[in-house]
C-alpha cells in the first residue's frame, strides 16, 4: 500500500461518526464560566468585542512573564487578557508540568499549548523539539498557523505541518535538510507515524508532546495505536499536554497513561460546557421539509458566516449543489475530496471569501472561523458530545451566535433529549411567528 493510501485510512473519517469531579490532587475546576467569568455578559456594552468576555479576570499576559518576543506577538494578535482556562493552565504549563485540560469550546485552549511550547523551546537547527498531534488535517493546518502567528518574532523557530493526502516526498525532503527541518511538528497521526516508522522524522530530541482534541484522537484503536507508536519514538523525559472540550470518564484513564503527575483541569459539571452567548433552537420537520426550511432560514436570518452540518460526504455534495442552484454561494468540505481542495476551501471560508459552508464532521471540532455566528445541524449528529463541538463553531471566545437543528426522526428526538439533559441547555422550538432579534446573535 502506498504511504498516502495507508495514512489516508488512519485519518479522521466522516463515517467514523457514528464530565466531573477533579480527581487528581492537582485538580482544578476551570469550566470557563464560573464565578468571575459569568459576570461578563457577552451582550454588554462592548460585549461583542472579542476577548471582553474574559476581561473581568483583571490579569494580563504580562503576569506570565513570557519572553519579550512572545509578549510582542500576543499584543499583535490583539489578545488583551487571558481567558480563564489560560489563566489556570499557563502558569504551570510554561514550567514543564504535564497537563490534561478540559475547557469549553472557543475559549482559547490552542494558545495554552502554543504559548507554553514557544516559551520553553530551545530551537536547535535540525532537531524536532515539539510534536503536536490532532485528528484532522484542517485543524493541523490551523494550529500551524497559530504557531506562525505567535512565533513571528522568533525567527529561529521553524514549524511544519504534516498530514495525509499530500506528497510524502515533500515531507521527507523538509525533514532531512537541516535548513528546513522543523523544530515544531504539527501533524495528524497517520502521516506522522509513517514518517517516524520510515525513519525520516527523528523524535529523539522531543521535549514537549501535545495532543489536541485528545478524546477524539485516542478514542479509536487505530489512531490511538499510531499515537502510541509516535510517542514511543520520543524520549521518556518530556512534557505532555492534552486538550479537549469533552472528556468522559472512560477516556480519562486512557489519557493519563501518557501523563506523569499532570495538572488536571476538568469541567466538574457538564452543564458548564454550555456557551452562554449561543442561542439554540430546533425545528421538528420531516426529512423532505429540510431544504425548504434551510432556504428560508438563510433568507431570514442575518449571519456573517454560517456552517451547515450534514452526516455524510454525499449529502454534503448534494446539499451544496442545491444551495448553489438556489443562488446561495455555498462551498463544501468533507473527507471525500482532494486534500488541496479541502485546504483551499478551508482558507476561503476562514478568509471570509465564502460565507456559507456545508460540512461533515471534518469541521465539527476545533476549527476556528471567527465570523461564524450561525451553525445549522441539517442532520443532527449521532452523539450528544458532537452536538456540543459542532454548535461551538459559532459563538467563539464569548461572542454571540445562534444554533438551529433539524429534528426529523425518533432517533433525532432521543439525541435532542440527551443533549438537553446532559448539558443542561434549553433548546427551544424555533420561534417561527415572532422570529429572533438579530442583535441577540449578530456580532458587530
Ligand atoms: N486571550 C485571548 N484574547 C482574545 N482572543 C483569544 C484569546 N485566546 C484565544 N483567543 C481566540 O479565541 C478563538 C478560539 O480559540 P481556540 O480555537 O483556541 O479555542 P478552543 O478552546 O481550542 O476551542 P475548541 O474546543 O472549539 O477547539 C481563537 O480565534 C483565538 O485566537
Amino acid at each position: 500500500m502506498s504511504h498516502e493510501a495507508e495514512d489516508d485510512l488512519l485519518e479522521y473519517s466522516d463515517h467514523e461518526e457514528q464530565f466531573q469531579v477533579p480527581d487528581s490532587t492537582q485538580g482544578v475546576d476551570a469550566a470557563g464560566d464560573s464565578t468571575a467569568a459569568t459576570t461578563a455578559d457577552s451582550t454588554g456594552a462592548d460585549g461583542d468585542k472579542k476577548g471582553s468576555y474574559v476581561g473581568v479576570l483583571q490579569t494580563g499576559f504580562k503576569d506570565f512573564l513570557l519572553k519579550p518576543e512572545l509578549s510582542r506577538a500576543i499584543v499583535d494578535c490583539g489578545f488583551e487578557h487571558p481567558s480563564e482556562v489560560q489563566q489556570s493552565t499557563i502558569p504551570q504549563s510554561i514550567h514543564g508540568t504535564d497537563v490534561l485540560c478540559q475547557a469549553k469550546s472557543g475559549l482559547g485552549k490552542t494558545a495554552v499549548f502554543v504559548l507554553s511550547t514557544l516559551q520553553q523551546i530551545d530551537a536547535v537547527p535540525g532537531e524536532v523539539a515539539v510534536v503536536v498531534i490532532c485528528h484532522t488535517r484542517e485543524l493541523a493546518f490551523q494550529i500551524r498557523n497559530e504557531y506562525l502567528r505567535f512565533s513571528k518574532y522568533m525567527p529561529d523557530v521553524k514549524t511544519s505541518v504534516f498530514y495525509g493526502g499530500t506528497k510524502y516526498q515533500d515531507d521527507i525532503d523538509k525533514l532531512k535538510n537541516k535548513e528546513t527541518c522543523p523544530n515544531i511538528i504539527v501533524a495528524t497521526p497517520g502521516r506522522c507515524k509513517a514518517l517516524v516508522r520510515d525513519k525520516h522524522a527523528n523524535l529523539s530530541h522531543v521535549k514537549m508532546f501535545v495532543i489536541d482534541e485528545c478524546d477524539k484522537v485516542l478514542e479509536k484503536a487505530d489512531m490511538r495505536q499510531d499515537v502510541q507508536d509516535i510517542f514511543r519514538a520520543t524520549p521518556r523525559e518530556k512534557q505532555v499536554m492534552m486538550f479537549t472540550a469533552t472528556l468522559n470518564d472512560e477516556m480519562k484513564p486512557i489519557c493519563r497513561r501518557f501523563l506523569q503527575n499532570p495538572l488536571e483541569i476538568f469541567v466538574d459539571d457538564e452543564a458548564k460546557l454550555t456557551l452562554h452567548g449561543l442561542q439554540q433552537f430546533y425545528f421538528k420537520i420531516n426529512e423532505n421539509e429540510k431544504n425548504k426550511t434551510l432556504a428560508k432560514l438563510l433568507d431570514d436570518l442575518e449571519f456573517n458566516q454560517v456552517i451547515i452540518f450534514v452526516n455524510s460526504s454525499k449529502r454534503a455534495n448534494e446539499l451544496t449543489k442545491l444551495l448553489q442552484l438556489s443562488n446561495f454561494p455555498a462551498i463544501t468540505v468533507h473527507g471525500m475530496m482532494k486534500q488541496e481542495e479541502r485546504i483551499e476551501r478551508y482558507k476561503a471560508f476562514k478568509d471570509f471569501d465564502k460565507r456559507i459552508c456545508v460540512s461533515t464532521d471534518v469541521f465539527g471540532r476545533g476549527i476556528d472561523i471567527e465570523r461564524i455566528n450561525l451553525a445549522i445541524n441539517y442532520d443532527l449528529p449521532k452523539e450528544a458530545d458532537q452536538y456540543l463541538h459542532r454548535v461551538g463553531r459559532a459563538g467563539r471566545f464569548g461572542t454571540k451566535g445562534l444554533a438551529v437543528s433539524f429534528v426529523s426522526s425518533a432517533e433525532d428526538e432521543e439525541i435532542l433529549e440527551k443533549i438537553q439533559s446532559r448539558f443542561d441547555v434549553k433548546i427551544a422550538p424555533f420561534p417561527e411567528e415572532e422570529g429572533i432579534d438579530p442583535s441577540t446573535y449578530l456580532n458587530n
